[in-house]
């Protein structure tokens, strides 16, 4: 990547991460990029840094030096939010420059603090604060905090219209062939980054949907031109980045879209000779359908393709009295991330006593996720001709209670 020139004196400065796994937990197929703006007025601020390791701050460096700026030039680090992603290469670049002065929350400054050393050169910013870089570069921030961490403030560059959005707006997906902006992509290309997008707000912003849509709520009223976030492509409409992000947002309480994911897992091959009936009916349907095997296929993963679903399909046997434990384990991860109010049904394979139901239950329960159930199809060992049946006809009903309850919440509501 090279410096890329987005406005009057702002420049967006790229890394790709891939290889990773994000947070040290999910995958990212399409890789993630970690981008670091410069402001230039007089003074010269750089906004959301990058992580510090795998010589990503040195790549920084080398950006630096290709537009010419030493980083002793730099009087201001504005830190959003100091997740090490961020901010990790805070310590590398004391060493080189003492006196940058770090930007950012009452909050950031408390984690500063606690990651790096305390750090007295520091400028506590708030709502409503603003930062004169000269040229006509004045800064407001906003408190958006809990997008993700929270610490999290967005830096509005009143001269170009620029919001620096950290990781609200943001997306998994590197940066190929210095394409920055969303509105460069072919149409194909915009399935598969919104697609990182989903990914992305459904693995790191989902348990804080509350908060995402508030911060998009605040950032719309704000004369935006370009959000310009610290993963990810820039938007040059910034109303489609806001309603996009307002939609995700919602689907945690559903109703999301009329998609159904069907999660599986089978020991033996048992419940899989229902799953693969359970899919071929699915096919007969006009309905988007997510197939998931666990643990195969990964949490990250699972839940994307959950997150913008209505309905959900459970397939797994009984495994020592509960459910076979991958399928626990993703349910539970669902549950955290707030998953609610879906239309579901379970079916799986059993050898003597069953039990996942009671597990189900449980994990249900205990996390609030309000999921409506049809009547549960259990069999003993192989699927029979009349479990088959009632697997049909239980894919049918949720295929059916998935689009009512779209056009009776969704549309009309
Ligand atoms: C390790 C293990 C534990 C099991 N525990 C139970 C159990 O607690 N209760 C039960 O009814 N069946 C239990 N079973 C039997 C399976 O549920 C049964 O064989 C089922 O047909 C497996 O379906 P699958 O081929 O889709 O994995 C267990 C099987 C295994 C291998």
């Amino acid at each position: 990547m090279k410096p890329m020139k987005i406005a009057e004196g702002i420049y967006q400065l790229s890394v790709n991460v891939e290889d990773i796994l994000f947070e040290g937990l999910w995958e990212i197929p399409k890789g993630v990029s970690l981008n670091s703006y410069i402001i230039k007025g007089e003074k010269t601020a750089i906004v959301d840094g990058v992580c510090g390791w795998d010589g990503v701050p040195e790549s920084l460096y080398a950006l630096l030096e290709q537009m010419n700026i030493t980083p002793e030039s730099i009087e201001y680090l504005i830190v959003n939010h100091m997740e090490p992603d961020h901010s990790g290469w805070i310590e590398s670049f004391r060493k080189i420059n003492p006196d940058f002065k770090v930007v950012g929350s009452k909050k950031a400054k408390m984690l500063l603090d606690a990651f790096y050393g305390k750090d007295d050169n520091f400028i506590c910013v708030g709502e409503g604060d603003t930062l004169d870089l000269g040229k006509g570069h004045i800064l407001n921030f906003i408190d958006i905090p809990n997008v993700h961490w929270p610490d999290t403030i967005g830096t509005f560059d009143t001269l170009t219209g620029t919001l620096f959005s950290c990781d609200a707006f943001g997306s998994f997906g590197k940066i190929i062939d210095d394409r920055i902006y969303v509105d460069e992509l072919s149409k194909e290309e915009q399935i598969t980054y919104e697609q990182e997008t989903i990914r992305y707000f459904s693995n790191v912003l989902a348990a804080f949907s509350l908060q995402a849509k508030k911060a998009t709520a605040k950032c719309s009223e704000l004369p935006v031109k370009l959000v310009a976030p610290g993963h990810g492509l820039i938007w040059r409409n910034p109303e489609e980045v806001f309603k996009a992000y307002s939609e995700y947002a919602d689907c945690s309480k559903g109703p999301a879209r009329e998609e159904i994911t069907l999660i599986w897992g089978s020991m033996y091959g048992m419940t899989r000779k229902a799953v693969e009936h359970a899919v071929k009916v699915l096919e007969e349907e006009d309905i988007v359908v997510h197939v998931h095997e666990v643990p195969k296929d990964s949490w990250g993963t699972v839940l994307t393709s959950a997150w913008t679903s209505t309905g959900i399909i459970l397939a797994m046997p009984t495994y020592e009295f509960k459910m076979f434990p991958p399928m626990g384990a993703v349910l539970e991860e669902l549950g955290k991330k707030k998953v609610y109010n879906r239309k579901a049904f379970r079916f799986g394979s059993y050898g003597w006593s069953g039990g996942a139901q009671k597990e189900l239950d449980e994990i249900l329960t205990r996390l609030n996720m309000n999921w409506d159930f049809i009547e549960p199809v259990e069999f003993l060992g192989s699927p029979l001709e009349e479990d088959l049946e009632k697997i049909r006809i239980g894919v049918k009903e949720l295929v059916k209670q998935v689009k009512d309850k779209i056009l009776t919440e969704k549309h009309i509501g």
